[in-house]
């Protein structure tokens, strides 16, 4: 197990710094520009199995398998997108959606309703070793699905428009984007978890 008790300052001394485990560059993007200096991490490229279910139950399990893979500590996210309509759907599974049928499909999928409001859902899980149980964050941006409008380089960001703003997230600065966004609200409680429970790093910050 990658932690050892009786760090300095007080907190938990874990062997080396956060891993953040995921196969999506521009996930990594937001999260470096997020995080900036706040926490030490590292990152490694791995699409990892996803179990199907709750998005916390799934994003849990990639924490499980990301820390068994690094064997130390790790973070990962998973990310949903859930009309309302649709009672949450097509949530965890948005990636698939989107792979298959596009952003015309999602727009059409909701065809059928006058309600066009959704959620980005943003659950993030920090595994501290292989052994660990994961503790989630979750962060949540309400907003609405629309004909795409924008740069189509990542994901469904050209078709959600976020409450409040009369641009989608694709058509904002990445400033604008990363000051409100699910990335942003749930990665806001994992810094708040890290000052909380003091954690303390060896220092080897290389990347692997
Ligand atoms: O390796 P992981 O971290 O799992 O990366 P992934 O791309 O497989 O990501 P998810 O399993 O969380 O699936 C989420 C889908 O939503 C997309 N996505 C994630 N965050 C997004 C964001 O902020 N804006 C637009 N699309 C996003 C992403 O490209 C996927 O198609
Ligand atoms: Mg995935």
């Amino acid at each position: 197990m990658a932690v050892a008790g009786g760090g300095l300052g007080g907190g938990l001394l874990l062997s080396r710094p956060v891993t953040f485990v995921t196969g999506n560059a521009k996930k990594l993007e937001e999260v470096r520009a997020i995080l900036g200096n706040s926490i030490p991490f590292q990152s490694f490229k791995l699409d990892l199995p996803e179990l199907q279910g709750e998005p916390e139950d799934i994003s849990k399990e990639k924490a499980r398998l990301a820390a068994l893979q690094v064997n130390g500590p790790v973070l990962v996210e998973d990310t949903c997108l859930c009309f309302n309509a649709l009672k949450g759907l097509p949530g965890p599974y948005i990636k698939w959606f989107l792979e298959k049928i596009g952003h015309a499909g999602l727009n059409n999928m909701l065809m059928a309703y006058e309600d066009k409001s959704a959620y980005a859902l943003c659950v993030f899980s920090l595994a501290l070793g292989p052994k660990a149980e994961p503790i989630t964050f979750l962060g949540k941006t309400p907003g609405k699905i629309v004909p795409p409008r924008g740069p189509t380089d990542f994901g469904w960001d050209p078709i959600f428009q976020p409450d409040g703003y009369e641009q989608t997230y694709a058509e904002m600065p990445k400033e604008e984007k990363n000051k409100i966004s699910h990335r942003f609200r749930a990665l806001a409680q994992v810094k708040s978890h890290f000052a909380e429970a003091g954690y303390t790093f060896q220092t080897d910050t290389t990347t692997i």
